[in-house]
């Protein structure tokens, strides 16, 4: 895997990143557009309008995306609202509040383990009515790693084991659960299970992952705008 060209980057400098009230105010504009965004999302996947008025919200959004200037993010920059690793990143297609991707599944640490609490949308589908394959993996594993992250070694996977009992149903409250079994040297094992949050003791899916932390050197040559 090639690392990011750090020539390309333009990254901020500590002195110009935004702090405080100014911060906040730029991650409630970024979780307002992501939400937004995710409302137009849900809608474009549900619509049954016909063919024109499809052509004419076309050319509105694609007017919209033309607002959206000044300078972009390159590949491998950190964004300034961002905290890596372990912190908030606003743009995470799982947790964050401004990706349109995102459900946003939000997290929080318990005492065996960590939480993730989402509801999943007809965008997410796989079966008609139930959460694609993939779309669970992709919350197993950014949780999974979160786990790593609480258990004070942040970690990349390098296997993820899913296991598909029974299907995850869309448009429902899930929780998802992770914790870390073991380690060994840079290797840290976790295990997960996603449930909805009415019933979450019956496991619809679980995961075992092997995640490795990156020695130094590699990290900086992955990552090299860490602070
Ligand atoms: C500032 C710090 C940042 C740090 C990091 C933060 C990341 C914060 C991400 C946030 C977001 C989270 C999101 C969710 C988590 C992703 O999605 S991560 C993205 C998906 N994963 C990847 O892209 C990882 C790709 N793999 C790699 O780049 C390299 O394998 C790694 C992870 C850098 C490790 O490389 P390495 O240091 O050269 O490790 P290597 O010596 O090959 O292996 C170490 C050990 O692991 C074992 N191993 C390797 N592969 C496997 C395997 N598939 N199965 C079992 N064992 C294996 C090896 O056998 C070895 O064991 P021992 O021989 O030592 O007993």
């Amino acid at each position: 895997m090639s690392a990011p060209p750090t020539e390309l980057m333009t990254t901020h400098t500590e002195a110009t990143r935004p702090r405080g009230e100014e911060l906040d105010h730029q991650r409630r504009a970024i979780t307002a557009l992501g939400h937004e965004m995710r409302a137009l999302v849900d809608a474009t996947v549900r619509t049954a309008a016909p063919a024109e008025v499809l052509h004419r919200v076309t050319d509105g959004v694609r007017r919209l995306t033309g607002q959206l200037t000044g300078r972009r993010r390159v590949r491998g920059e950190i964004p300034d609202v961002d905290e890596f690793p372990g912190g908030a990143r606003m743009y995470s297609p799982v947790t964050g509040p401004g990706s349109p991707l995102a459900p946003p599944m939000q997290v929080t640490p318990e005492d065996d383990g960590i939480v993730g609490r989402c509801t999943l949308g007809i965008a997410h589908e796989g079966p008609p009515g139930y959460v694609h394959g993939g779309m669970s993996a992709m919350l197993l594993d950014e949780l999974m790693g979160w786990a790593c992250y609480r258990a004070g070694t942040p970690a990349m996977t390098v296997s993820l084991q899913m296991r598909y009992h029974r299907p995850v149903p869309v448009e429902t409250p899930l929780r998802v659960f992770a914790h870390v079994t073991g380690t060994e040297d840079r290797k840290i094992f976790v295990a997960g299970s996603i449930g909805t949050d009415e019933d979450p003791s019956i496991a619809l899916v679980t995961a075992d992952g092997v995640f490795v932390s990156p020695d130094p050197a590699r990290t900086r040559t992955l990552f090299p705008n860490t602070p």
